[in-house]
């Protein structure tokens, strides 16, 4: 009999939107799993791998880092939660076209994509969300210099791609300006039948 393949939605938004917040939430009322590419990459940058430098580089500087690494965490992390037993949220992937092109390429046969959720955020309530963050976060990103930098390439890159599964009829927008429980409201009906 052929394996099953794990349901996936792709969890998008600027930084600070409010992301790993309602992923979390939604774990806990769906039992879902949840995997961050932003974590992953950072306990990558930890264990001292032959990545590390360049991984903690390109967080430094709000760019992406390149899929052959983070698609590759994110197909172990994967494994490790037990492949077609579970759903996945794949939160802040693919942000960009070599995302995208990369995860095609290597997991696009092997899963059952759903859909993109889309925590869409003014700039102004994501910085203030960010800097409040930054007090206790201890992210070599969370400061000012970052965060423009996250925001252009969030605009550059992400954007198109949020846009490329809009057109597919792909994408569930929710406005994540409200309070975090407003908020998992709007999302919570997407997910009873994921
Ligand atoms: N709806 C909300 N209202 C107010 N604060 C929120 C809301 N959602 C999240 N926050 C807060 O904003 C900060 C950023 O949220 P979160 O870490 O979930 O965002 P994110 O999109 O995962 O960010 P990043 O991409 O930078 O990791 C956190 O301190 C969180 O508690
Ligand atoms: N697909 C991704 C996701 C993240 N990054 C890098 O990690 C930084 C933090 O990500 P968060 O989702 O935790 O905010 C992000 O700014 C990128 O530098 C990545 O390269 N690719």
């Amino acid at each position: 009999m052929a394996e099953e393949k794990p349901a996936v939605a792709f969890i998008l938004g600027g930084p600070g939107s409010g992301k790993g917040t309602q992923c979390q939430k939604l774990v806990n009322q769906y039992g879902l799993v949840h995997l961050s590419a932003g974590d992953l990459l950072r306990e990558e940058r930890a264990s001292g791998s032959k990545d590390a430098e360049l991984i903690e580089s390109i967080i430094r500087e709000g760019k992406i880092v390149p899929s052959e690494i983070t698609v590759k965490l994110l197909k172990n992390a994967m494994e490790k939660n037990g492949w077609a037993k579970s759903k996945f949220l794949i939160d802040g992937f693919p942000r960009s076209q070599d995302n995208l092109d990369g995860w095609n390429q290597m997991m696009g046969h092997l899963i059952n994509f759903k859909f993109v959720l889309f925590l869409d955020c003014s700039e102004d309530i994501m910085t203030q969300r960010i800097m409040k963050r930054a007090e206790s976060s201890g992210r070599s990103d969370d400061n000012i210099e970052s965060l423009k930098k996250r925001f252009r390439t969030y605009i550059e890159s992400t954007k198109p791609i949020i846009d490329f599964y809009a057109k597919q009829n792909k994408v569930i927008t929710v406005n994540a300006e409200k309070s975090i429980d407003e908020v998992f409201e709007k999302i919570r009906p997407h997910f009873t039948d994921f």
